[in-house]
Formats: structure tokens, sequence, C-alpha cells
């Protein structure tokens, strides 16, 4: 069977990654979405097993020891990271699953997936990242310094990324992210077969 695609999204905090995410499931149902362990403590209306699983230090530390993260990374002092079974198992049964990771976390995939399909998603300007960041009221001002500073080092890692998206309007956003899974699944195989077999009966 085909796998599927394994799609890394990233960029700052506030950028609109979450909601981006949201929008695209909510357009795309059958696009999986991989729930990401953390040491965060969860904000209002985050949901365990939905948002995050919500784990502790030392709980986070078992599952690093056990080899169970595709990958983790620190980020403004908690712990992130990918669990590895669930990933496997969604793209061998053919489905695309969408990571949404820092640029840490996408550099380790990077090295154990190539393949991956990495997308980093801008803000229209600095500015209105920020005014997103504080309009969310989730931060206090020092995580929301933290988050800024980040956003400076994130940004000098886009390189690395095979896409960049701003997210300036939402529904443009989303646009340009259902573009780019078409692409590549044009680009890997889906259609190159059809086209083939029309060839052949030429
Ligand atoms: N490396 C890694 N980063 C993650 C993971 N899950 C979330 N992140 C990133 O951690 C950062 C902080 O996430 P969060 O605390 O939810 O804050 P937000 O980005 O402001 O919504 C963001 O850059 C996320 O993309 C993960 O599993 N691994
Ligand atoms: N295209 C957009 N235009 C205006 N505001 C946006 C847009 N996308 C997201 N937002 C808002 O910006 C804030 C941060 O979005 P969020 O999805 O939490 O970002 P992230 O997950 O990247 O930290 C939220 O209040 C969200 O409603």
């Amino acid at each position: 069977m085909t796998k599927g695609l394994l799609l890394v999204l990233s960029g700052p905090s506030g950028v609109g990654k979450g909601t981006l995410c949201n929008r695209l499931r909510a357009l795309s149902p059958e696009l999986v979405y991989s729930v990401s362990a953390t040491t965060r403590k969860p904000r209002e209306g985050e949901i365990d097993g939905v948002n995050y699983f919500f784990k502790t230090h030392e709980q986070f530390r078992a599952m690093i020891e056990a080899g169970e993260l595709l990958e983790w990374a620190e980020y403004v002092g908690n712990y992130y990271g990918t669990p590895k079974s669930f990933v496997q198992q969604t793209i061998d049964q053919g489905k695309d699953i969408i990571l949404e990771i820092d640029v840490q976390g996408a550099m380790q995939v990077k090295e154990r997936f190539p393949e991956a399909i990495f997308i980093f998603v801008l803000p229209p300007s600095l500015e209105e990242l920020q005014k997103r960041i504080v309009g969310r009221g989730t931060e206090s001002e020092s995580s929301i310094r933290s988050r800024m500073a980040a956003a400076a080092e994130e940004l000098k890692l886009m390189e690395h990324y095979d896409y960049a998206v701003v997210n300036d309007v939402l529904e443009t956003a989303c646009n340009r992210v259902q573009s780019i899974i078409a692409a590549e699944h044009c680009k890997r195989e889906r259609l190159f077969p059809a086209i083939q077999k029309w060839l052949n009966g030429v």
C-alpha cells in the first residue's frame, strides 16, 4: 500500500498553527493530526489526549528512555515530543498525518524521515505576530517575551523547510497548505501509475 504523507508544520508561537490545523481538519477530515506529549500545563479549554498528552517531567523522561518519541525538544522551559508509534501506524495505513512541532523537533524528523514535507508558517508581519500572541490571552508577559525571542531563532531555520505559507487570511492560508498536499500527492506517484496505464494503452 502507498504510504501516507508525513507533513511537518512549524512556525513561531502565535502565528496561527493551531487555528490553521483545526481549520484544515474541518475541511479535510481524512487528514490525521498527531497529538504531542508535553510537560506544559494545560491552557483553559485544552483537553488531555485531544490538544496534548499532558505529562509530568518524570513521565516525559520515561517516554524518552523507552524510545517512545519520534522527536522531542525543549521549548521555553517545557518539553514537547511526538509519540512515534501513532505516526508510523498512520502512514503505514496510507493516511496523511500532520505534526505541528517546533523547528528543533522538525530538524530531528528531517534526519529520520527525509521524505517528510516541511511547511513553515509565517505571520504577515512581526507586529501582527505579537498582536496575535497577546490577543490570544493565554500567556504571561514573560512567556510572550520568550516566545518572541524564540520566534527570531525559528525564523533563521526557515531555509530548511520545503515551503513557506503566510497566514494572513485564514482561508487563504488553508488553501495554500491544501495545494501543497495535493501537489505532493501528485508528485509521489499517486497519479503517475494511472498515467502510465493510459500511456501503455496508447
Ligand atoms: N519538538 C516538538 N515541538 C512541539 C511539539 N508539540 C508542539 N510543539 C511546539 O512547541 C511550541 C509551543 O507550543 P505551545 O505551548 O502549544 O504554544 P503555541 O505555539 O504558542 O500554541 C510550538 O512551536 C509547537 O509547535 C512536539 O511534539 N515536538
Ligand atoms: N489568519 C489569522 N488572522 C487573524 N488572527 C489569527 C489568524 N490565525 C490565527 N489567528 C489568531 O491568532 C492567535 C494565535 O493563534 P494560534 O492558532 O493559537 O497560534 P499558534 O498555534 O501558532 O501558537 C489566536 O487568537 C487566533 O485566533
